[in-house]
Parts: C-alpha cells; structure tokens; sequence
C-alpha cells in the first residue's frame, strides 16, 4: 500500500504540492483516479510517488517502507506517460520486453511475457510492428503492456488518454480499468476529466491547489461533494439552500427523497447546500409554474432548459420542446442531486 503523508513540492516559493495526505490500494479498491483542474498538482503528486520529484517536506512510503532513498527504477513502479514515449526504433515486442532485460528475465520467459501481455491488452499479432505504424490508441495500450510486463507493485499513469479522440478514449479507458484488475496491479490514473474517473476507478481523489480534498467512490463523490468548488468541478452549475428532514430533501425548486441511495445513508437532518446539476432538475410545461424559459435547446435525448426563479437563473432538462418565455414547473430528481459537505 501507498501511503504519502505530508508530502510537500516546492518549484521556487511556489508551493505545487502542499503537505499532501494520501493512501492508495487500499481494500478492495483497484483503480484509483487523481483527478483535478489542469495546474492543480497532480503530475507533480505523480512524479513524486514515482521518485522523479524531490520532496521538500514530508514522506512517501511503500507498506510501511519509506522511498525517500529509493531510486525510480528501484520503486516497482511502473510509470506511463500521456503521449506513451515507445522506443521509436524498435517492435512492439522489444518495447514490451524493454522492462524485463532489466529485471533479468530473458530468452524464453521474456518471450512468453510479452506474449501474454500482447494478449491482455489485445495486441496479439502486433509483436513484429515497428511501433510507428500503430495508432495513438495501439501505441497507449502497448505502452501500458511495456509497464505491467515486470509486474510492478503500483502503477501511475498520467493521463495516458488525453492525446486521444473522445470515442477512443472512452473505450480505452474501459480497457485499462479491465486490463489492470485482471493483473491485478493497484494503479493511479490522473485525469482531469470526471466522466472518465468514474469508468476507469473504484476510488477517486479529488485534487486542487496543491492538495487533496475528497477520496470517495465516483457515486458518493456526485451525491456528496465535499465543498461547493468540488461540486462546480464534478458539473454542478448552481447551488440553493434546503433542508433535510427524515430522508426528504426540501429546496425551492420542489422535494427529493433520498432514502433510495446509500450514499446519502447517514445525512442529519436541518439545513444543508444543495448543489445541482442541470440532470438534477426536470421542468415540464405549467401555466401556473413559478418558473420561467429564458432558453431551450435540444439535446440528443431531450432538451436543455434555461429558467428562471424570481432573481435566480438554473439549468435544467426537459423531455419537451418549451419556448422562451413559457412557464414550467420544476422538480428535482432525487439521483442527480448532490448535498454538499459531511
Ligand atoms: N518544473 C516546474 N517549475 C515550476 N513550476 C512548475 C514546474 N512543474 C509544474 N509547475 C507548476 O506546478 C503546478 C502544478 O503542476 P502539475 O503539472 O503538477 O499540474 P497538473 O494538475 O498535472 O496539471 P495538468 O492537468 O495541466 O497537467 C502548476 O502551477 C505548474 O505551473
């Protein structure tokens, strides 16, 4: 397991990592997403874990061993970065086998290795390929079985989609989610994108400014972010006070019960911030509604609303045309809603 604790990065008296407390393997949990807004120190978090950063402050430890001492290559970590970094020159094989030399594995146990890790990322076939002619999507996955071929202890892998189009990355990092539980690897994906943390990992850790704020499942993460800055960051578009009473969740746009998800298990009843998402509220048509369209789109399935409520402005979905100006009705939809804080 990885424990870092207190783990500070300075680049000049600019503080990228600040005192930073995280665990990761823990459990039953596989796949751990890093996720945060682009500067927020995720790489830097990485690079350190990896040994590729010195800490000003702090430790990193690897069940119980601290890596203070431990050069990179010495960890048993395997590192992929975002543009994958193959070895220009040779095969998919020779990338692949690059790790084992190393480890002293060679001749027939290296060929085998690399046979089997062709086939867990489903390369079989490719292993004579110059890795020039791959595609961004084959070269990532030949990069990840370049990593998990010494069979290291963690796997970190910064962003190793993001020079990828969306319809491929969204597949691929299904892919990397099952390709490393059947290796059985504890693995770190850094992303910026949540839609993609919640495919890939059983665990995500939210990152801002230079530390960790939140580390919950994907699902509890949507329902109880812990700030609003996190609610912002995972969609939500506005905030409204209600109040909580016996699982019934009151705002101004109508009622929730949330007894329905084990997420919202153990929420004290009184008042609370309410943070929504635009899925979290529906409108539909009503002349006696307290909302007015201000605009309407239609989206692939459905349509996206515009209105508003006295002086405040909220967005919505609709399952029907609405014009502007039209009045509607609100409700909240209880598995959409998220209620900040603990
Ligand atoms: N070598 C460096 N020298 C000075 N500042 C740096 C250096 N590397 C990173 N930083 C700064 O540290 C902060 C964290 O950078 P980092 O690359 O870890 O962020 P990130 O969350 O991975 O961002 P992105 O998603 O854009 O890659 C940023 O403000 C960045 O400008």
């Amino acid at each position: 397991m990885l424990t870092v604790e207190g783990a500070t990065v300075r680049y000049g008296r600019f503080e990228a990592l600040a005192g930073v407390q995280w665990s990761v393997g823990t459990g039953e949990s596989t796949v751990t997403a890093l996720l945060g807004p682009s500067g927020c120190g995720k790489s830097t978090l990485l690079r350190a874990v990896a040994g590729l950063e010195p800490l000003a402050a702090g430790s990193i430890c690897w069940d119980g061993v601290d890596l203070a001492t431990t050069a990179p290559h010495r960890r048993d970590f395997g590192v992929v970065f975002q543009d994958g970094q193959l070895f220009p020159g040779r095969t998919v094989a020779q990338n692949i086998a690059y790790g084992l030399a190393r480890r002293h594995v060679r001749g027939r146990a290296a060929a085998d290795r690399v046979a089997e890790m062709l086939r867990l990322v489903q390369l079989d076939g490719f292993g004579d390929r110059p890795v020039s002619a791959l595609s961004g999507g084959q070269a990532q996955r030949v990069a990840l079985a370049r990593a998990l071929a010494p069979r290291p202890r963690l796997l970190l892998l910064d962003e190793p989609l993001a020079a990828l189009d969306s319809q491929l990355r969204e597949s691929l990092a299904e892919a990397i989610g099952d390709i490393v539980r059947r290796a059985g690897t504890p693995t770190v994906l850094v992303t910026h994108d949540h839609r993609e943390a919640a495919l890939v990992a059983d665990t995500v850790s939210v990152m801002r400014d230079g530390d960790i704020v939140q580390t919950d499942t994907a699902s509890r993460l949507w329902r109880r972010p812990v700030d609003e800055e996190t609610a912002r960051f995972l969609g939500a578009r506005a905030s409204v006070p209600g109040t909580v009473r016996d699982g019934v969740l009151t705002t101004a746009l109508g009622d929730a019960r949330l007894t329905g998800s084990a997420d919202f298990g153990e929420l004290r009843d009184g008042p609370c911030t309410v943070a929504l998402r635009p899925e979290a509220v529906s409108v539909r048509p009503d002349p006696e509604g307290d909302a007015v369209v201000e605009h309407a789109a239609a989206l692939v399935a459905g349509w996206r609303v515009r209105i508003r409520m006295g002086d405040e402005v909220f967005e919505c979905v609709g399952d029907r045309p609405v014009r502007p100006g039209a009045r509607v009705r609100p409700t909240l939809e209880p598995g959409a809603v998220a209620v900040i804080g603990r």
